[in-house]
């Protein structure tokens, strides 16, 4: 293996080759979806597994938080859990996905009482969340920068579920349009933060592993969609 230093520029546009080969938006469930071709059944599937992703980020959030070594890196970082957990007078992330849910026609205790999370789907953000609790900060860091893919294709979903799935109610995409400017400022914070802190080969490679790492996660919980919801199955 190489062991020079990559350039800020290079390691970047590493991180960046990740997505383009790994990120979830390559996967045949999501590109079914964002054809327009999931039926509700499998729409509805995916909204509830994805719950399972929504209400974990804040717990591995605060995990990363409770490893951060300045009180000013601290203060920023909190903001991510506020933006999911919410709080008085706003209704936050976890909230919004309830509400597509139900805009979606999954009623709010089924979501609530994950009886439509699938095992796989369990173990794969189970993974993510212990991987945050077990690595160095800035390595469990480098595995949320996905971050960096996803406003792109937030953005797009807006207009496929609008458009391709029109039985969705519009209000419920409320927490699409909250990640629109959310995304990018966690990613530009996440990304400084691992530039910063990975100072020699090993630690960018590393980064580079933990984002690869996410990507998988988010690619499990595709697969088990697909497995659990096939074409032409829309009895489940
Ligand atoms: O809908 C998506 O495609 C998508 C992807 C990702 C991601 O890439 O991990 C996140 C989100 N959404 C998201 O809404 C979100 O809050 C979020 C937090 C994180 C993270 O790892 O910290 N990823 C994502």
């Amino acid at each position: 293996m190489e062991s020079h230093l990559l350039s800020n520029e290079r390691f970047v546009s590493r991180l960046r080759q990740v997505g383009e080969e790994r990120y979830h938006d390559k996967h045949p469930y999501h590109i079914a979806m964002h054809e327009g071709k999931l039926s509700p059944v499998q729409l509805r599937a995916w909204i509830a597994n994805r719950f399972y992703y929504q209400k974990n980020i804040p717990v591995k959030d605060a995990l990363i938080l409770s490893k951060l070594p300045s009180r000013e890196e601290r203060r920023e970082w909190i903001q991510r859990i506020i933006d999911h957990d919410g709080r008085d007078g706003e209704e936050g992330g976890i909230e919004a996905w309830v509400r597509l849910g139900e805009a979606a026609g999954i009623p709010r205790e089924e979501m609530l009482d994950e009886r439509h999370v699938l095992p796989a789907v369990r173990f794969a953000v189970d993974a993510y969340v212990n991987f945050c609790r077990l690595q160095p900060w800035p390595i469990a860091v480098a595995s949320s920068l996905t971050e960096l893919f996803a406003p792109t294709l937030v953005s797009k979903r807006i207009g496929v579920f609008l458009q391709l799935y029109s039985w969705i109610l519009p209000e419920g995409l409320a927490y699409f349009q909250a990640r629109l400017h959310q995304a990018p400022r966690d990613a530009e914070h996440g990304l400084s933060l691992v530039l910063r802190e990975c100072r020699n080969r090993e630690d960018q490679e590393q980064a580079l592993s933990a984002l690869r790492f996410k990507c998988d996660v988010l690619w499990a919980l595709l697969d088990a969609l697909s497995l659990a919801y096939p074409d032409g199955d829309n009895e489940r």
